[in-house]
């Protein structure tokens, strides 16, 4: 069976009498580069406290490839790969440390974390880094440092909270293209949160969640079709009814 790699289910969440997601329904496809797009305040770092299981999913349901959060919550967890919007990282541990304690709390033996760390830390191309202080690396090579640990133990879905906040705009791009290598080398699904339409690409998937609502979700020729709007931007702001976009 073909389960989406994420789906969420009639998903609602409440911070005392506020709502801060509102019936949340959509699916992440399998292969797929999925945009959460939403403003300041849509919801989004709500909806990964709740992928994560940093909090209790109390309305809806989610799925992780088909695994229930709730039902089987390990089984879900070990697909999962995270990355949050603040720093994880153990500034004053070397990089390769930090990958060794990561694997350590997945219960990865230390050869096989030896293996994984250099095989991911080539990849992100801070192979001659292992041995230093993070402390001493850019923002931008940090957050590849987060994305590189995220993947030790294999996930299958990579979620990331606006992982290129506090990026310059060449680092921003490395990030990106970063992660969209490795859906095809990692064979991943990826839910990437951002407010910024402009690391949106053409054959990108996008939920557009705003006030916690879904929107509108799908590929962004199909959100084109449906606003009728020249670019995801326009398509956005047509889609919150909103005038004005940061
Ligand atoms: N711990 C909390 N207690 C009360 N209200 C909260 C809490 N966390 C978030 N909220 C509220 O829930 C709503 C959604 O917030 P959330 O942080 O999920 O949005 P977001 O899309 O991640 O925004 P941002 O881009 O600013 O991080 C907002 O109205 C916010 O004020």
């Amino acid at each position: 069976m073909n389960a989406p790699a994420l789906e969420a289910r009639n998903v609602s969440h409440c911070y005392g009498a506020r709502k801060a997601l509102d019936d949340v329904s959509f699916s992440v496809g399998r292969g797929k580069f999925c945009v959460l797009l939403g403003l300041n305040g849509a919801g989004k770092s709500t909806l990964f406290s709740l992928v994560t299981r940093l909090f209790a999913l109390r309305q809806g349901s989610l799925a992780v490839l088909g695994c229930d959060l709730q039902r089987e919550p390990r089984k879900a967890l070990e697909q999962l790969g995270v990355v949050f919007q603040s720093r994880t990282l153990d500034l004053d541990l070397s990089v390769a440390q930090n990958f060794y304690y990561h694997a350590a709390l997945h219960g990865i033996g230390k050869a096989r974390a030896n293996a994984r760390t250099e095989e991911l830390l080539n990849a992100v191309q801070l192979a001659d880094r292992a041995g230093e202080k993070v402390r001493n690396l850019s923002g931008g090579q940090m957050r590849r440092v987060e994305i590189a640990r995220a993947l030790l133990h294999k996930p299958r879905l990579l979620v990331l909270d606006e992982p290129t906040v506090g990026l310059d705009i060449g680092a921003r791009a490395d990030i990106l293209k970063l992660v969209r290598g490795l859906i095809a080398s990692e064979g991943m699904s990826v839910l990437w949160a951002t407010h910024l339409t402009d690391e949106i690409a053409g054959t990108d998937d996008v939920i557009a969640l705003h006030k916690g609502k879904v929107r509108a979700s799908g590929a962004v020729t199909t959100l084109l079709e449906q606003t009728g709007a020249s670019d995801i931007k326009q398509a956005f702001m047509l889609l919150i009814d909103e005038e004005a976009l940061a």
